[in-house]
């Protein structure tokens, strides 16, 4: 066990999981070939506890015990998203708006640089140069008609940029391409393409890199955030956590990583050897086997790793996983705070999973929208030209504009008011020049520049609430009946032989 909290404990983390009833400790051998994705991939479509697989066929020297699911959701009511929520040192009964809350505040704080010490349990063990193989190791198949081993879905990418003045964390996916090779895909925006670039410029062949498995969780929420370029992710983890992240260099470079890490591939990003990477089942419930594209080498120059190392497996796909529940509520986070940044009344932003991340939902202050005397048409241009033109807006496709009675964690009240306050078309403006995201399928596989446009700012709030506000009664046994009446009935509910209320 570790002496760190679960935010800063991978092993701690699972071990308050555990303590939540919320994990699935499971001594039956499991094949890392498609079996344990698939029992992961089933919790995720349940909400189900995280599974954690301590007897994977084919480990040996203590590579490795595979943890499913590191990020999913509950259904046990009042603490459906606990598992984020221990990511973060929030208690199992946070909301996903203090979650996000939590994730952006450092936006405005100095960072706190981390702590660098002379070993740590992630050099436990080691394998190096020829001896690495990485077909021997139990590497996960995560999907039937992905393109190879995605052994890289939750791990944490480390680069800097060229004078070291900015590390970058980040989660991409990469799967295995040679014995000591992965390939992985990471396209522009995101900043692994931004830093790549600065080196080609330079005329570099390579960039050292490491990949670190099991990372303390405050690092794999940040390394999931669509921080802005140049702030570095563990000084801002640090200031998140209010103390210096406990790292440890490379063997093989200057890299920092986190010092407990479960498993660390250290090694370099070539500048310029591609391999096919892909197809792999994706955020957004789809994959199109056979369809691969080109992704830049990882050249792996040694492995440590901790005694009976553990792996973390994101299977992704359709709702819910940690695409949703990490990549998209982070983003949409970062598009909150960036709007108001920019001094928009918005004042909660959130991803709901029926959506696959393609979708914000901003909730709106429309006193302080009143004061701009603006009309919809105005207001939703300038907020889709900040959004869709900053890289947290990148993956999203449409944002909605809502008023303050709707709680945009509901996919209820978010569908209600989108369904009958956005005129299609006349509520709507189209932004076809901005970035898009090949990777919804009506983009790569659509009708249209699989890169370009295909978004929209749907404006779900009345012309009324851009003057002088609501003027409705909401239609519902809360709003359309006086409180005497309401208390009435609650009291005769359940000796009507009603079924007792959930709260
Ligand atoms: C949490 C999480 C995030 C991501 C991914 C996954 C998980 C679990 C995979 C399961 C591996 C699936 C894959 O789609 N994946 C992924 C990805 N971004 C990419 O460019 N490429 C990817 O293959 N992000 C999103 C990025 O992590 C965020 O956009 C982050 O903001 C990037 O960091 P930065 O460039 O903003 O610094
Ligand atoms: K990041």
């Amino acid at each position: 066990n570790d002496p760190e909290p679960a935010h800063l404990s991978f092993r701690s983390f699972i071990n308050a999981l555990r303590d939540d009833g919320d994990l699935a400790d499971i001594e039956a051998p499991i094949d890392p070939n498609l079996q344990a994705a698939a029992i992961t991939r089933l919790v995720c479509e349940t909400d189900d506890k995280a599974p954690f697989f301590h007897n994977i066929i084919g480990a040996k020297d203590g590579l490795w015990r595979i943890l499913g699911a590191p990020g999913g959701i509950r259904k046990t009511p009042g603490h459906q998203y606990s598992r984020l929520a221990r990511h973060v040192a929030l208690p199992p009964t946070a909301s996903l708006h203090e979650i996000m809350d939590k994730m952006l505040s450092a936006t405005h704080i100095p960072p706190i640089e981390p702590e660098i010490l002379a070993t740590g349990p992630c050099k436990e063990n080691s394998i190096e140069g020829d001896d690495i193989d990485l077909w021997s190791l139990p590497l996960p198949q995560i999907h039937q008609s992905d393109g190879g081993k995605y052994v890289q879905t939750f791990g944490v990418h480390i680069l800097q940029n060229l004078d070291g003045s900015w590390t970058n964390w980040s989660i991409s996916r990469a799967m295995v391409s040679d014995k000591n090779k992965l390939v992985s895909l990471a396209a522009n925006p995101q900043h692994i393409r931004l830093i790549h670039d600065q080196w080609a410029k330079e005329g570099k062949k390579e960039i050292p890199w490491a990949l670190a498995f099991g990372v303390p969780p405050t690092a794999a929420m940040a390394a999931s955030m669509p921080l802005p370029e140049g702030v570095s992710d563990p000084g801002y983890v640090g200031a998140m956590s209010g103390e210096a992240m406990k790292m440890v260099k490379c063997d093989t470079n200057d890299i920092l990583v986190p010092a407990n890490s479960e498993i660390v591939f250290e090694g370099t990003l070539s500048i310029e050897e591609t391999a096919k990477e892909g197809p792999f089942g994706e955020m957004h419930g789809y994959t199109f086997p056979g369809k691969s594209i080109i992704g830049n080498v990882h050249k792996i120059n040694k492995i440590t790793y901790r005694n009976n190392a553990i792996l973390p497996i994101s299977s992704c796909g359709r709702m819910t996983d940690e695409t949703h529940t990490m990549l998209g509520v982070l983003a949409a986070a970062r598009i909150r705070q960036v709007c108001q940044d920019a001094g928009l009344p918005i004042i909660q932003a959130s991803c709901p999973w029926f959506a696959h991340a393609t979708w914000t939902v901003l909730k709106v202050d429309t006193t302080k929208l009143r004061a701009l005397k603006t009309s919809g048409k105005e207001f939703a241009k300038k907020v889709g030209d900040l959004v869709f033109n900053v890289k947290p807006g990148f993956a999203m496709h449409r944002l909605i504009l809502v008023g303050e009675d709707i709680d945009i964690y509901n996919d209820k009240d978010v569908l209600w008011a989108f369904t009958t306050r956005c005129r299609p078309n006349l509520d709507e403006v189209f932004f076809e020049e901005v970035l898009g995201f090949r990777l919804i399928p009506f983009m790569g596989h659509g009708n249209g520049d699989p890169i370009k446009g295909g978004k929209v700012v749907s404006d779900a709030l009345l012309p009324v609430e851009y003057t002088t506000g609501q003027n409705w009664e909401t239609c519902n046994f809360k709003n359309a009946y006086p409180k005497s009446v309401q208390d009435q009935v609650l009291k005769d509910w359940e000796s009507f032989g009603f079924a007792k209320l959930q709260e």
